[in-house]
């Protein structure tokens, strides 16, 4: 059985390695452990909503409807601005964040597309 790649991460590596105080090093380790898990879980929740996307994307092509929703765009942005304020987040990183996934997720909307129909929508992109 193959090793995940995952496997080989090295939790302490560091450019920083001997030249910081041991007594920092540590505890620059112990915050960069919560970040390592946070990274992962972003992963797992990526993974999950692309999941998702990829039914949309399916239905749409199905169904002949072009690969984005301009008019729901807008809601999520909105929305998430509002969490991102009440969550201390910068609105406009949230905003960009979500517009750099729903950019890629429309390239694979029209990957679908293209694959079961030649690229043809009802409407267009
Ligand atoms: O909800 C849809 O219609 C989708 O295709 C999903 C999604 C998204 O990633 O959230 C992507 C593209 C659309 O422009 C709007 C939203």
């Amino acid at each position: 059985m193959s090793t995940a790649p995952a496997d080989d991460f090295d939790p302490t590596a560091s450019s920083l390695s001997g030249k910081v105080a041991d007594e920092v090093m540590a505890e620059l380790l112990a915050m960069r452990s919560s970040i390592d898990n946070i990274d992962a879980t972003l992963v797992y929740l990526l993974a999950e909503r692309f999941k998702a996307t990829q039914r949309v994307g399916h239905l749409k092509a199905e169904h002949h409807l072009p690969p984005a929703d301009p008019g729901r765009e807008v809601a999520q942005i909105a929305r998430l601005r509002r969490l991102a304020e009440d969550a201390n987040l910068d609105p406009a990183f949230a905003e960009k964040f979500l517009n750099f996934i729903i950019s890629e997720v429309i390239r694979h909307h029209q990957a679908i597309s293209e694959t079961r129909n030649g690229g043809s929508s009802a409407e267009g992109a």
